[in-house]
């Protein structure tokens, strides 16, 4: 099933990018697999070991993010991963443009859940909502129960892209956020004769990967 479908994408405001449209990007995904966290790293630059109790209902964090020299505003909703706060979070799907789905790399039921999510995606959000794949805790690598090649794999038969995230180190969490605020640029001013852009290429050609890149 490929979720990804630029072609139909309506959302957006003609072939001019307006600056003051908010992007509303929603993290999503089982109970502590790091959203929040995921989220301060990229808002605040810093990670709080366990500080976070789990997330109530839903929050937001608008962020401004420039690319190609364009500012784009991200309004992105951190929700709660727990199951009885479910209904309460279907409802902001609806007007979503981009969905970060997170697992744990360390946790293998998150993992196995993320095909639960997408069908949920699938119903509540719209068809052409931007969805990017994350395993996140890519910094523990002693705990790890699921290897990078799964993830790629999942992302490749939903047709979304992947990458592997730290909210403690920050690995790749700004990528994750910038090329989300590239796709939905491109999206929204795209020309017909314009340069086209691919979200899985550029996530592919500028991620860092686990295993070889350098944790301080
Ligand atoms: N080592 C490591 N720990 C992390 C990382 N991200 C989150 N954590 C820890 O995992 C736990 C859960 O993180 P949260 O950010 O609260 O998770 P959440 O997905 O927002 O959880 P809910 O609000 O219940 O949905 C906390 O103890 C974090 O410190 C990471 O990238 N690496």
């Amino acid at each position: 099933m490929d979720l990804q479908r630029p072609d139909s994408y309506q959302g957006g405001a003609g072939p001019v990018f307006n600056e003051h449209v908010l992007h509303k990007t929603i993290l999503v995904g089982d109970s502590g697999v790091g959203k929040t966290s995921l989220l301060v790293q990229f808002d605040q630059g810093k990670f709080i070991p366990g500080s976070f109790s789990a997330t109530v209902g839903i929050g937001f964090t608008n962020k401004v993010v420039t690319v190609d020299g364009v500012r784009v505003k991200l309004q992105i909703w951190d929700t709660a991963g727990q199951e009885r706060f479910r209904s309460v979070t279907h409802a902001y799907y609806r007007d979503a443009q981009a969905l970060l789905l997170l697992y744990d790399i360390t946790n293998k039921s998150s993992f196995d859940n993320i095909r639960a999510w997408l069908t949920e995606i699938h119903e509540y959000a719209q068809r052409d909502v931007v969805i990017m794949l994350l395993g996140n805790k890519a910094d523990v690598s002693s705990e790890r129960v699921i290897r990078s090649e799964d993830g790629e794999t999942l992302a490749r038969e939903y047709g979304v892209p992947f990458l592997e995230t730290s909210a403690k180190t920050g690995m790749n969490v700004e990528l994750a956020f910038l090329a989300i605020a590239k796709e939905l640029k491109y999206r929204a001013g795209q020309q017909t004769d314009g340069p086209s852009f691919q979200i899985r290429d550029y996530v592919e050609s500028q991620k860092k990967r686990s295993s070889c890149c350098s944790f301080v």
